[in-house]
């Protein structure tokens, strides 16, 4: 029984065509997962944080199978493409969401120190830019309670020196709060500074 995440014959079906995942994360790895356009990367992510069903298999965390719960019950926090930010509240308010009495305020306005948005925090996130809103969607992924992140292209609209401090910050976080951590990416140098190991996927059955 792994006591990380175990994807075990997991299979997805489109109509005509299934697509299968097999897949051990240790607990506290951070893994980057590519592969070429439509072989079922974000499919994968969208089924571990239940928005999208599974026909058959397994997503076992701690040996117990996720796939069983709602979307809300599982461990998972997950940054979409769209940032999921609430556009008639603050950027502050948006960070703030979901943490109840247990905000960790000064984790998270030194985090908006560190990715350069602290001065963001009180405008509306329809006056940022798309890179701005991209880096208060991903403090507020990494920094919420849940051990299990996902990461679907979160660096995709940042210029090359933003994207590699943005990725240095989800390394550190990831480690210092024991985080494991799945990130779609295309690029090899958010590889290198983010991940332990690299997981092709090929859509190969098993
Ligand atoms: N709603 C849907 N209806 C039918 N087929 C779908 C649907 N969503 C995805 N697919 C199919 O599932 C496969 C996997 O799609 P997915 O978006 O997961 O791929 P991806 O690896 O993330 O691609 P990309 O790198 O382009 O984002 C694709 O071949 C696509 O045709």
């Amino acid at each position: 029984m792994s006591e990380g995440l175990l994807i075990n014959r997991l299979i997805v079906n489109y109509g005509v065509s299934d697509l299968h995942y097999q897949l051990n994360v240790e607990p506290g790895e951070c893994l980057a997962i590519q592969g070429e356009s439509g072989v079922g990367k974000t499919t994968l992510l969208y089924v571990i944080a239940g928005f999208q069903a599974a026909c058959q298999g397994e997503v076992l965390w701690q040996g117990r199978d996720i796939l069983m719960l709602q979307a809300d019950q599982r461990p998972v926090s997950m940054l979409f493409q769209e940032y999921n930010l609430f556009e008639h509240l603050t950027v502050w308010q948006n960070l703030i969401l979901g943490f109840h009495d247990s905000v960790p305020e000064q984790a998270l306005r030194q985090a908006a120190e560190q990715l350069l948005v602290a001065e963001q925090l009180n405008k509306l996130p329809g006056e940022l830019s798309g890179g701005q809103r991209q880096r208060i969607g991903l403090i507020r992924t990494l920094l919420r309670p849940e051990p299990l992140i996902l990461l679907d292209e979160p660096f995709a609209e940042l210029d090359a020196k933003t994207r590699q401090l943005a990725a240095q910050w989800v390394r550190e976080v990831a480690l210092k709060e024991n985080k494991t951590l799945l990130l779609v990416t295309h690029h090899q140098e958010d590889v290198e500074i983010v991940a332990d190991r690299k997981w092709v996927l090929t859509g190969e059955s098993f």
